[in-house]
């Protein structure tokens, strides 16, 4: 009977010696990192990682191990560049572009773009958001409210980013990825639909109902008790409510916000009655400026990957190694480039933590592309 113990204790010696190895190869892996520093020499070698692997793979005995060796070595290499790549940022060797710091977002002398009309979910966010009064203008698209925060037109744009049941709105991340418009705080809203007619609407003699597609569908019990209602689709919950007042048909109702029923003098007929109750939808505000308040707790960053095996796993790799929490990870496909992808990541930090710093520059360096979308 082989003794545990004894086993363990030899167990303890090799590994006191890998220790005591890897602590000797980082000594030298700091060297490298001097000699980069004042050559300007990048980081990732990757031509001399891929000689190691094939000359450590080559010294393995039993072919059992080859495997598990690669592994092995290819994460002592990585753990050698984080290491280098905080060594570069301490010498000021920085990659960062600079930012303005602020205390907080400057909701008062401000004008606001939003997407839609009056009594439109954007409206109800950006009202919460800003207060009451700010002055705000409307736009028709998405893109309209980028380019007017592009131009200088509006201070900031309130962007619908994501609903917790229907998930991302892809036309918003693509935005993101495609101005050079920052998030600088977002807000959440919860999605609260009701059933919109003039006032005096007898429910009984109700034909149609319109709302957005998103609207019909979260109130679907609702309407299953009204199968004989016409259910017709507009461009979004607010052109709806307005769809009614202008017909002056009684027989006309809208699925919208009870926002919407102040908006355009309808009354609200019932409260409520979309199917879940935790529908809410996620806003981004975005601005042209690179201004981020000082006590930012989330990051968002989009990059682009080579479609080869691991990249995604070692670009993430950067986030787990320094601690950092992911919160979100999205795949939106690259324009033009056949099943190759841009992945949208947030996770917890701030941009002046250390962690993040070596996270961001670890993802700069080893992808194709990086991009900070904002640090709200
Ligand atoms: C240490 C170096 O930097 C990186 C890390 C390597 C390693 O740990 O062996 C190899 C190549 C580089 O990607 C180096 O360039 O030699």
């Amino acid at each position: 009977m082989l003794d545990l113990g004894e086993i363990r204790e030899k167990i303890d010696g090799i590994d006191k010696q890998l220790v005591s190895l890897f602590e000797e190869r980082m000594a030298l892996c700091h060297s490298v990192a001097e000699y980069k520093i004042s050559t300007g020499k990048k980081v990732l070698d990757t031509e001399r990682e891929n000689a190691k692997l094939a000359a450590i793979t080559k010294m393995v005995q039993n072919p059992e191990n080859v495997h598990a060796i690669n592994d092995l070595f290819s994460q002592i290499m990585a753990n050698s560049r984080k290491m280098q790549y905080r060594l570069l940022e301490e010498n000021g060797q920085t990659l960062r572009e600079p930012y303005e710091a602020v205390n907080e977002v400057d909701k008062t002398n401000c004008k606001v773009v939003y997407q839609g009309v009056p009594g439109a979910y954007s409206y109800i966010a950006m009202k919460r958001y800003f207060g009451e009064n700010v002055e705000n203008f409307h736009v028709p698209t998405w893109r309209d409210a980028m380019e007017a925060v592009k131009m200088g037109k509006a201070d900031y744009a309130v962007l619908p980013i994501e609903n917790s049941t229907a998930g991302i709105v892809a036309g918003v991340y693509d935005l993101l990825q495609e101005y050079n418009n920052y998030i600088i705080a977002e807000t959440y809203i919860k999605v609260e639909h009701a059933l919109l007619g003039l006032p005096g609407t007898d429910l009984d003699k109700v034909t149609t109902v319109y709302s957005h597609p998103q609207g019909l569908m979260q109130c679907e019990g609702f309407l299953e008790q009204h199968k004989d209602w016409n259910q017709i689709s507009q461009a979004n919950t607010a052109q709806s409510a307005q769809k009614v007042l202008l017909e002056k048909n009684p027989s006309h109702v809208a699925i919208a916000s009870e926002e919407a029923a102040q908006v355009y003098g309808l009354e609200v007929l019932k409260h409520k009655i979309n199917d879940l109750d935790n529908n809410t939808t996620r806003f981004v505000i975005v601005t042209n400026t690179r201004k981020f308040v000082k006590n930012a707790k989330k990051m968002s960053i989009v990059f682009e990957t080579a479609n080869e095996a691991g990249t995604l796993y070692n670009l993430l790799s950067h986030i787990i190694y320094n601690g950092l929490n992911m919160n979100k990870i999205e795949s939106r496909p690259i324009e033009g480039r056949e099943w190759e992808f841009r992945f949208f990541v947030d996770f917890e930090g701030n941009i002046d933590d250390p962690r993040v710093i070596n996270a961001l520059r670890g993802i700069e360096e080893e992808s194709k592309k990086i991009k900070l979308l904002g640090n709200y």
